[in-house]
């Protein structure tokens, strides 16, 4: 009997068949959209789109600029499955939840999985609107254990430990048939696919905001003190987020090619005198001015 936390292997499997009812696609590519990056999903071509409250057992997305859809379909004749809608282990699913999908996707038969997100310049050189090809990531949820305090808190200096950290996605009774108990994560992001990805981004002019960084995940949905963004670059971080970090672990623990990119939407404020309030329709907004960007980058790798 199933132990661990969900889903089991079957479960997987179940939501895989059912989904191969719903359309005749195959794919081998998945693809997950950060906030406000979903637009890529519209130049999916003769796409069967399922939205996830129709899946069963599928958890669907809560938050605005993710549609919580799947969409099935053809991206330059390569057959895609892409999430128009991720999940946040904010929204109040356990992470293990959050990545139902991408445990799916491999059952499909999903072999690379592409991660874009959107996420805060902890990097002083990074400028609002860059795009970061993900070199390698902390899982600060992971390095932390559980929290039982998760959760916001508004005083103006602190270190809030328990809004920064989650659990690992990957804790709990494990079955070998996905993965291995303890997995290496040195090369989670595929160096080759990484090459391909900036010589896509050169090619298209967009060298001049193209960076490489280290993308730290905590837990959300309280965006940095400045005190925490400072904890966080002196980590050796460049980008936060909140997501991303879950999905390529899971990815990797069933043997996905994994490779990623962060738009920077804002930058995290390391001064007092400089601090200004970081918003989700900010977010929203800048993913909106570099739609057009992100869209060809992705259909250029
Ligand atoms: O889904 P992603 O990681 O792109 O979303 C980021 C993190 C939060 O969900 C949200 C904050 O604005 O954007
Ligand atoms: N944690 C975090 N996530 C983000 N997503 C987009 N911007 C940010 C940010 O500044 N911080």
């Amino acid at each position: 009997m199933w132990m661990g936390q969900g889903p089991s292997y079957e479960e997987v499997h179940e939501i895989a068949k059912t989904l191969e009812g719903k359309t005749k696609y195959r794919p081998t590519l998945g693809i997950v959209c950060g906030s406000g990056l979903g637009g890529l999903g519209d130049l999916v071509e003769e796409a069967d789109i399922i939205p996830y409250d129709e899946i069963p057992h599928f958890p669907v997305s809560t938050v605005p600029g993710h549609m919580g859809k799947l969409v099935f379909g053809k991206l330059k004749g390569q057959i895609v499955v892409l999430m128009r809608g991720r999940l946040h282990c904010y929204e109040g699913y356990p992470m293990w939840k959050t990545t139902i999908p991408i445990r799916v996707m491999k059952a499909l038969g999903v072999e690379t999985l592409f991660l874009t997100n959107a996420a805060g310049g902890i990097n002083p050189d990074f400028n609002t609107g860059d795009i970061m090809i993900i070199r390698d990531h902390i899982d600060f949820a992971g390095l932390s254990g559980e929290c039982v305090l998760r959760g916001a808190n508004d005083e103006r200096d602190h270190i809030d430990f328990a809004g920064l950290s989650g659990e690992c996605v990957l804790r709990g009774a494990n079955d070998e048939r996905f993965g291995p108990r303890f997995l290496a994560t040195v090369g989670t992001w595929d160096d080759a696919m990484n090459e391909l990805a900036e010589k896509a981004a050169k090619e298209l002019g967009l060298g001049d905001i193209l960076r490489r960084g280290v993308y730290v995940m905590i837990g959300g949905p309280t965006f940095e003190t400045v005190a925490e963004s400072r904890l966080l670059k002196n980590f050796g971080a460049d980008a936060v987020g909140m997501s991303t970090v879950a999905e390529a672990l899971v990815g990797r623990h069933m043997g996905m090619k994994v490779f990623g990119i962060s738009l920077i939407t804002d930058k995290c404020c390391l001064d007092y005198t400089t601090a200004k309030v970081t918003t989700h329709e900010e977010v929203l907004a800048i993913g909106q001015k570099r739609a057009k960007d992100l869209q060809s980058l992705a259909l250029k790798i």
